[in-house]
C-alpha cells in the first residue's frame, strides 16, 4: 500500500513536472480505466473512480453461460488489478509538508474528514507546492494555469480551493518579507503586522465565479470550512438577490482572501472604486462550470471582469468543470496563459456520467401519461430506496417548474407511498433569493426519505446535494452537456444514484441526436409500472419487515451544523417516516387521480407555461428531428391531453414569428384553439377550467372521489398552501380563510413552511393559485401583458434568463 502511494505521487508529480514541457495528459486513474474499462470495488475510493466491477467477467458469462469458470479468474484477475489501481490513488495525509498543516487538518479532520484523494484531488494537489508558489521572475515560466475536465460530483471544489487557500497564504508571506526587506525592518514584528494587514485588506486573493448562485454558495461554505482553522479569513459571497449594501460594506471592510461571486454582482460592485482597486490585484482566478461561463451568455460579463484583473501570466487562473465542449476549449487560450495545464481525468472515449449512475429514458405513449408516470416514478424511488428516497426533477422553464410543483404538493398526499409526509422543494429563479437560499439548505439536509426537490435548471450545475437517490428529467435538457450536469446530482462523492428522463412523444428523437455516447437504455411506461406495483405488493404483503430491512442499512441521522452562508433557519434532521400502508390501492390509480385534480387547475398557468416552453423548444429545434409543426402540435397536445384543457391555448402567428416559432397556421387552426365547448363536458361556459357556477366548494378528492373510501375520512392538510380545502378557489374560502391564506401567503415560502408539505414561495407572485374563478376578459388582458414581458429579450442562444 504504502509503495503504492509512493509510487502515485511519484507518478503524479512527474506528469506534473511533465506538463511543465508542455504536454498536455490524462490522469493515471483515468488512462487505466481508459486501458480495462472496468469495475472497481465497493469502497468510496473505489466508486470515486466511477466504474463498475467485473464488466468483462459478465460479458464473459453472458456470451458464453458454459464457461463460468474463465469468466470467474478473469474476474478475480480483474478484482485484483482493481485493488491496485484503487489504490494508486493517494491519501490526504500524504499531503503532508506540501500544504498548510491546518488546511490539511480541515482535510484529514474536522470538518471534512476525508482519507483518500478522489481522482481530480490525486491529479491537482501532489502539484502543491509549486503551483501556489507565488509570480516571480523564478516562478513566471512554471506552467500555473490549469483547465480541469472532471466528472461531476468528485470533488472539484476541493481541487480549486486547495491550490487557493494555499496561493493566498503564500502570496501573503511573500509580500511581508518582500516589504519588510525592502524597508529594512526584518524582525520588526509591528510593521509586520501592518503589512499584513494592509496586504489582506487591499488585495483579492482568489476570485472565483459561479453561474448560478446556489454554486457560488456552495463554494463560499467549502471555502470557509477549508479555512477553519486558520486564523479568521476573508470569504465573501456576492449574488444577486442579495442586499448589495451588505455585501459592498463587508467587502471594503474585512480580508479579501476569497471572493465567491456571481458574475453579474460582481459586476455592478466593481463599479465601485475601492472594490475595483482591490479586485484588480486579484491573484488567482477561478472559472467554475467553465463551459458554461464562457459560453455566450455570460461571455460579456466574463471579458469585462477579466479585463481588470492582472495579466494572463501574472495571475493564475483555473478553469474546471465536467464537460468541455470543443468550441470552449478553442476559447479556454482567452483566459488561460497560452502554456495552460489541461487535466482530462475522464478516460478518453469513455462517457463523462459517472458509471455509478444508472440511466434509462422513457417516451410517453402520450401527453396524459406525462404527469402519472413522474408520480408513479418517485413513487417507485421511495420504494426502492425505502427511507433513503431523495429526488431532485428538473423542469426546463420556471413556469413548468411551478406548475409541476404544483401539482406534486397536491398530489403526493394521494399518491405517493409517502403520502403525506412528502416533503416538496421548489426552486427556480422567480423565488426569493432566501427563500432559495433556505429551500436549497433544508432539502440538503432533509433526512426523511421522502424529499423531492422540484428546480429549473438553477439547481443543474455543481449544487452538492449529498445522497440524491434520483434524478428526474422532465423534457429534452439543452444540451448533452446540460444532461450530463442534471444526472451528475445523483450519484455523487462515490456513491451510486439513478436518472431517468421522461419525453413527450415529440422529443423522443434527443435520444438519438443528443445522447448517442451515453447508455440510456429505454424504460416503458409498462415496465416501470410492473416494477412499481411488485414493489408496491412486497411493501403490502408485509410493510414493518420490508421497512426494518430498507433502514437497517442507513446510516445513523446527524444534525447538520447550520453554515454561514446557507440562510436563517437551521433545517433540523429528521430521520426515515415509514410509508403508509397499504400503498398499492394509491399507486394504481394515480392516472385517474391526476385526472380528476386537473380538472381544478387553473388554465391560466397551463397557458403560462405553454408559452414559455413554446420559447424554450424554439430553441431546441437542432436537437430534435421533428419538424417546428410537429413540436408546436405536440405543445398543444400537452396542454390538451396533458393537463385536461378543453383546448389548446391560442398562440397567433405573428407571436410565433416575433419568437422565431413561425409555422404555417392550418385552415381552421384559430377556430379550433378559440372555440370554447371544444368537445369539453367541463367548458360550461368560463374558458378553460372550473366551474361555471360560481361554487366550487371543497377538494378535488371531495367532489370527484369517495376520499373516505381512500383515507379512512381524514381531512387533509391543515396549513399546505393550496392544500386545504379551500385550495381549489370555491366556496370553503370563506373571507376568514382567505385572510388566513393570504397572511400565510405574506409570510413567505419559508415562514409558511409548517406543515409535512413545503407551500410555494407565493411570494413571488405566483400564478398558480388554483382558483377555478377564471375572469376571461381580464385575465386574457393581464395573460397578454405577461407573455409579452416575458419574452423580452428571450429567444437569443445562450440566453441565461434561467439562472
Ligand atoms: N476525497 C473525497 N472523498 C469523499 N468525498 C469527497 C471527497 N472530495 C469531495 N468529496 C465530497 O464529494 C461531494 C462532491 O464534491 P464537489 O461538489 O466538489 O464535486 P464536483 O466535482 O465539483 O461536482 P460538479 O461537477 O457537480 O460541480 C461533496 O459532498 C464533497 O464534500
Amino acid at each position: 500500500m504504502a509503495s503504492a502511494l509512493a509510487r502515485t505521487t511519484r507518478t503524479t508529480l512527474s506528469r506534473y513536472t511533465h506538463s511543465l514541457l508542455g504536454r498536455t495528459y490524462t490522469s493515471p486513474a483515468a488512462s487505466l480505466l481508459l486501458r480495462r474499462n472496468v469495475a472497481i470495488g465497493p469502497t468510496p475510493t473505489h466508486q470515486f473512480l466511477g466504474l463498475r466491477r467485473a464488466s468483462t467477467a459478465a460479458s464473459l458469462k453472458q456470451s458464453d453461460p458454459v464457461d463460468h469458470a474463465a469468466a470467474d479468474e478473469a474476474a478475480l484477475e480483474e478484482e485484483i488489478e482493481e485493488q491496485d489501481d484503487a489504490e494508486r490513488l493517494p491519501e490526504f495525509q500524504s499531503l503532508e509538508g506540501s500544504i498548510h498543516p491546518l488546511t490539511l487538518k480541515a482535510l484529514v479532520q474536522k470538518p471534512f474528514s476525508l482519507k483518500t484523494m478522489s481522482p481530480v484531488q490525486a491529479e491537482v494537489l501532489p502539484m502543491l507546492p509549486l503551483l501556489a508558489e507565488p509570480y516571480s521572475n523564478a516562478t513566471k515560466d512554471n506552467k500555473r494555469d490549469l483547465f480541469v475536465k472532471a466528472r461531476t460530483g468528485t470533488g472539484k471544489t476541493i481541487a480549486f480551493l486547495v491550490p487557493a487557500i494555499e496561493a493566498r497564504m503564500k502570496d501573503i508571506d511573500a509580500h511581508v518579507k518582500k516589504a519588510l526587506a525592502d524597508a529594512g525592518k526584518v524582525g520588526d514584528a509591528r510593521m509586520e503586522q501592518d503589512i499584513r494587514r494592509n496586504f489582506v485588506h487591499s488585495n483579492v486573493g482568489t476570485l472565483i465565479l459561479s453561474p448560478t448562485r446556489e454554486l457560488a454558495t456552495q463554494i463560499a461554505r467549502e471555502a470557509q470550512k477549508l479555512t477553519e482553522h486558520h486564523e479568521p479569513m476573508g470569504v465573501h459571497l456576492l449574488v444577486g438577490g442579495m442586499p448589495r449594501g451588505a455585501q459592498l460594506r463587508n467587502l471594503l471592510r474585512g480580508r479579501k482572501d476569497i471572493i465567491v461571486a456571481t458574475t453579474g454582482r460582481l459586476r455592478d460592485l466593481m463599479s465601485e472604486p475601492d472594490v475595483l482597486e482591490a479586485v484588480s490585484k486579484t491573484r488567482t482566478l477561478v472559472l467554475d462550470e467553465a463551459d458554461t461561463l464562457l459560453d455566450m451568455g455570460f461571455r460579456p460579463d466574463i471579458d469585462a471582469i477579466s479585463r481588470e484583473l492582472p495579466p494572463k501570466g501574472e495571475r493564475q487562473s483555473f478553469m474546471f468543470s465536467a464537460t468541455v465542449p470543443a468550441a470552449i476549449k478553442s476559447v479556454a487560450h482567452e483566459i488561460l496563459h497560452p502554456k495552460f495545464v489541461y487535466i482530462d481525468c475522464v478516460p478518453k472515449d469513455a462517457p463523462v456520467v459517472n458509471n455509478d449512475i444508472t440511466m434509462r429514458h422513457t417516451v410517453l405513449p402520450s401527453a396524459a401519461d406525462q404527469i402519472p408516470t413522474i408520480l408513479q416514478m418517485i413513487a417507485h424511488d421511495q420504494l426502492v430506496n425505502a427511507g433513503a428516497s431523495k429526488i431532485v426533477v428538473f423542469c426546463n422553464t420556471t413556469s413548468m417548474t411551478r406548475l409541476l410543483a404544483t401539482m406534486v404538493r397536491e398530489l403526493a398526499a394521494d399518491t405517493l407511498p409517502s403520502a403525506r409526509g412528502s416533503r416538496i422543494y421548489e426552486i427556480h429563479s422567480k423565488k426569493a433569493q432566501d427563500t432559495r437560499f433556505n429551500t436549497s439548505a433544508r432539502f440538503r439536509a432533509d433526512t426523511t426519505g421522502c424529499s423531492v426537490l422540484i428546480t429549473s435548471d438553477v439547481s443543474a450545475r455543481g449544487v452538492d446535494y449529498p445522497g440524491v437517490t434520483r434524478v428526474i428529467q422532465v423534457g429534452i435538457p439543452t444540451s448533452s452537456s446540460q444532461y450530463v450536469h442534471r444526472v451528475g446530482r445523483t450519484g455523487r462523492a462515490g456513491k451510486t444514484g439513478r436518472s431517468d428522463l421522461i419525453l413527450l412523444p415529440f422529443e423522443a428523437s434527443f435520444v438519438q441526436t443528443s445522447l448517442g455516447e451515453f447508455s440510456v437504455p429505454h424504460l416503458s411506461v409498462e415496465e416501470l409500472q410492473a416494477q412499481l406495483f411488485e414493489l408496491c405488493a412486497e411493501y403490502d404483503s408485509n410493510p414493518t419487515a420490508f421497512w426494518k430491512d430498507a433502514i437497517a442499512k442507513l446510516p445513523p441521522v446527524k444534525q447538520a451544523p447550520l453554515p454561514r452562508f446557507s440562510g436563517r433557519r437551521a433545517p433540523v434532521a429528521e430521520g426515515p417516516r415509514m410509508h403508509r400502508a397499504p400503498v398499492t390501492e394509491h399507486v394504481k390509480v394515480v392516472p385517474d387521480t391526476v385526472k380528476a385534480f386537473l380538472t381544478h387547475i387553473d388554465s391560466q398557468a397551463i397557458d403560462e407555461t405553454f408559452m414559455s416552453s413554446l420559447g424554450y423548444y424554439a430553441g431546441q429545434v437542432q436537437n430534435l428531428r421533428g419538424s417546428k409543426r410537429e413540436i408546436l402540435d405536440g405543445l398543444k397536445s400537452w396542454a390538451v391531453d396533458g393537463c385536461a384543457q378543453p383546448v389548446p391555448p391560442h398562440v397567433s402567428v405573428s407571436f410565433l414569428n416575433k419568437v422565431g416559432f413561425s409555422v404555417n397556421e392550418r385552415p381552421g387552426d384559430r377556430g379550433r384553439e378559440r372555440k370554447p365547448h371544444w368537445g369539453s363536458p367541463r367548458n360550461q361556459g368560463t374558458y378553460g377550467m372550473g366551474r361555471s357556477d360560481g361554487h366550487s366548494g371543497g377538494n378535488y378528492r371531495n367532489r370527484d372521489f369517495d376520499e373516505s373510501a381512500m383515507w379512512g375520512g381524514r381531512s387533509r392538510d391543515q396549513g399546505s398552501y393550496g392544500g386545504s380545502s379551500s385550495s381549489y378557489g370555491g366556496s370553503s374560502s370563506s373571507p376568514r380563510s382567505r385572510d388566513s391564506r393570504a397572511a400565510r401567503r405574506d409570510e413567505g415560502g419559508d415562514a409558511a413552511f409548517g406543515g409535512q408539505v413545503e407551500r410555494s414561495d407565493s411570494g413571488s407572485g405566483s400564478p398558480f393559485r388554483l382558483t377555478t374563478d377564471r375572469r376571461v376578459g381580464q385575465g386574457r388582458d393581464e395573460y397578454k401583458d405577461r407573455a409579452k414581458h416575458h419574452w423580452k429579450g428571450r429567444g437569443k442562444k445562450g440566453s441565461k434568463t434561467s439562472y
